[in-house]
């Protein structure tokens, strides 16, 4: 049988000064596959996020992707494997427009020591490149305004473009609607569809309509551990994930 799990967990844990803040977390994350992480305030999915690019090391327990064990990897070799989180390396630079700040994460991700912008050719399939990046987040007719000069959903989409120039395999989306109005969580949502059609997205997110909308598997953590796991319709009908949302068991009101 072919093993399609991209991204696993063994018991992850982590404490901070005797705090459980991840229990024994084992995940599995197929490929192909848009998977949510979600659960109540302080349930301890930004550890996870953290602890999954290396940004804390793991008390105990043990992180594999594709198989290989990262558990102690550098940040920036776990990035350059595939495994990238959106926002993480790829800052937006107000000042420069759209195009060149989707041009400095290509140049980024080539390096400097390759000496590839130095030529007129690779500079036009750089151009490329980034006008094929901002059409995939429907960024085109942006391309010549200064970054702050986006509307917020807009700028989370040019975000979402610097990270794709990393070419991740594995995307991790950290909140990817918050903070935004109606309009703009329709337009991110049918943007992560897109996206994920040919990568694997591992996602924390708020807005459980759009994790709903969006995700094959569901994973709920509450107080560190996984609480249940599923598709969305099992998840909505879990006493103990509605408890832990709002400690009581009417489906319509919590999920
Ligand atoms: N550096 C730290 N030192 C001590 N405690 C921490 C640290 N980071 C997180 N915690 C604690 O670990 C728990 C889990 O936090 P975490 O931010 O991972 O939760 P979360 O599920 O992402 O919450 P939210 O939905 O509010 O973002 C919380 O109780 C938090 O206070």
């Amino acid at each position: 049988m072919v093993d399609d799990t991209l991204l696993e967990t063994r018991h992850l844990t982590k404490e901070f000064a005797g705090f459980v803040a991840v229990n024994d977390v084992s995940l599995r994350v197929r490929r192909g596959t848009i998977h949510a992480l979600i659960g109540p305030n302080g349930a301890g999915k930004t550890t996870v996020f953290n602890l999954l690019t290396r940004f804390l090391p793991a008390t105990h327990g043990q992180i594999l992707y594709r198989g290989e064990d990262i558990t102690h990897a550098r940040p920036a070799e776990v990035a350059r494997r595939g495994l990238v989180r959106s926002f993480q390396i790829s800052a937006v630079f107000p000042n420069l427009t759209v195009l060149e700040n989707v041009r400095v994460a290509l140049q980024r991700k080539l390096g400097t020591s390759f000496h590839f912008w130095q030529s007129e050719r690779s500079l036009d399939a750089l151009d490329e490149r980034a006008t094929e990046l901002l059409a995939q987040v429907d960024l085109a007719s942006h391309r010549e305004l200064l970054a702050v000069e986006l509307p917020y959903g807009r700028k989370r989409a040019l975000e979402l473009a610097t990270t794709l120039a990393l070419e991740p395999e594995l995307l991790l989306l950290d909140e990817p609607t918050q903070g935004m109005g109606h309009e703009d969580v329709g337009r991110v949502t049918a943007l992560i569809q897109r996206v994920a059609r040919d990568r694997t997205v591992l996602m924390v997110e708020h807005n459980l309509s759009v994790v709903a909308d969006l995700s094959h598997v569901i994973t709920v953590l509450a107080r560190g551990s996984v609480l249940a796991e599923g598709p969305y319709a099992d998840i909505s009908r879990d006493r103990q994930v509605l408890e832990a949302y709002i400690g009581s068991a009417e489906p319509e009101a919590a999920v």
